[in-house]
């Protein structure tokens, strides 16, 4: 009897055992996994929080693309009054006489005209076929100019059109600085070897800007994962809120302030080293990083980064092995760390859907993987 009451206690123990595993994995999947994006100014958070509606959520409607004709427009006034201030501060000279007047113009009608009519157009037309104003735009890491200057500007045709609706690429280049803290929700697949299912993310965005930062503590509580955005194209550049100071090094200094951070000591990091089409154009058109980081010159390859193929490969891996130096160096006061917190990397194009669809396809599962460990599951 005994011997027979013995396999059927343990069956039940070990039943029950499995509906707490469960319940703990239950509890576990119905919380939203909380994901913050962080980085300095223009490193592209708000871009993935966009592409996140794409991927996740229904994309744009035709109202929310009506929305963003306002800025998209603000964003080529704002960017050809600045090529032509430009061109004044340094002394490029205008193709033609009437250019010249264009650009009179273009600083008559201010930052912000109220019209964005034909005459507008004509004049932004001339000025961005005028070879100093493309000299001036080659030039544009010396002043603050936006990114998608010239997506914008080279359409800026159909864009001033009376009928015109921001295409699914206007509104990922568009850019407008954030301020607040704005989030979305959205659900994700659990892939069938996960035990299947769907996982809800909720993903904070914040503004990068040194003063936007004092509110990022206001979201620290309870975060999972910290996907921090670092802008490879921005080693030549300086900050909008301190010229004194290079991009670059403000993010690798950000990024060691964040791993370092004790109220995020227990979230899993992930950096995105974004901008890759942007840093990839700039060395093709001869900048050169040891101009601004003199120890680039000597940066070696460790084997295990495999095929390197030119200088584009050397600067990401150059770029990233900075990062890793931060994680390396001792924490600055005892935390809750675990000592052997791992950092994961993706070399990312935040403006272009397909790449940040395969990324997030591993980071998801990644963040997953992490939240069936943390319960024991695997
Ligand atoms: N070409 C290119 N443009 C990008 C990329 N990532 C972002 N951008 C553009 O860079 C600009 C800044 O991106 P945002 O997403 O607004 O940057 P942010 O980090 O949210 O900036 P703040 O809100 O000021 O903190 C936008 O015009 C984006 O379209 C990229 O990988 N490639
Ligand atoms: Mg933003």
């Amino acid at each position: 009897m005994l011997g027979c009451m013995k396999p059927r206690n343990e069956e039940s123990i070990r039943s029950k055992q499995l509906d707490k595993e469960l319940q703990i994995v239950h509890r576990q999947f119905e919380k939203a996994i909380k994901i913050l994006l962080l980085g300095t100014a223009e490193s592209g958070k708000t871009t993935i929080l966009q592409q996140m509606k794409i991927l996740h959520i229904n994309g744009f409607t035709e109202e929310d693309k009506i929305a963003k004709i306002k800025e998209i427009r603000q964003n080529i006034q704002e960017s050809i009054y600045e090529l032509v201030v430009q061109m004044h501060k340094l002394r490029i000279p205008f193709d033609s006489p009437q250019n010249h007047k264009s650009g009179e113009w273009i600083l008559d009608a201010g930052k912000k005209p109220q019209q964005f009519d034909d005459e507008y157009t004509d004049n932004v037309v001339a000025l961005w076929n005028d070879t100093g104003i493309r000299e001036c735009y080659r030039r544009s890491n010396e002043f603050q100019l936006i990114d998608s200057a010239k997506y914008f500007l080279d359409k800026v045709e159909l864009i001033a059109h009376s009928e015109y609706i921001p295409s699914v690429d206007d509104i990922l280049h568009s850019r407008k600085m954030t301020t607040g803290i704005n989030q979305i929700t959205f659900s994700v697949k659990i892939p069938k070897s996960m035990g299947g299912g769907s996982q809800e993310f909720r993903m904070f965005d914040v503004g990068g800007q040194r003063d936007q930062r004092n509110k990022w503590l206001q979201v620290f509580e309870g975060i999972q994962a910290v996907l921090f955005l670092i802008s490879c194209s921005d080693f030549d550049q300086t900050l909008r809120e301190d010229p004194t100071q290079n991009r670059l090094t403000e993010a690798l200094e950000l990024f060691s302030g964040v791993w370092h951070n004790r109220f995020l000591s227990s979230s899993g990091i992930i950096v995105f080293l974004n901008k890759q089409d942007i840093m990839e154009t700039k060395i093709r058109n001869g900048k050169r990083m040891e101009d601004y980081y003199p120890d680039f010159k000597d940066f070696k390859i460790s084997a295990s980064e495999g095929n390197v193929f030119d200088e584009c490969d050397r600067l990401r891996l150059f770029i990233k092995q900075k990062l890793i130096n931060v994680t390396k160096q001792p924490a600055r006061r005892l935390s809750r760390a675990h000592t052997q917190r791992e950092c994961f990397y993706h070399f990312t194009v935040a403006t272009d859907t397909n790449n940040i669809r395969k990324v997030f396809h591993d980071v998801h599962n990644m963040i997953l993987t992490d939240n069936l460990t943390s319960v024991g599951l695997i």
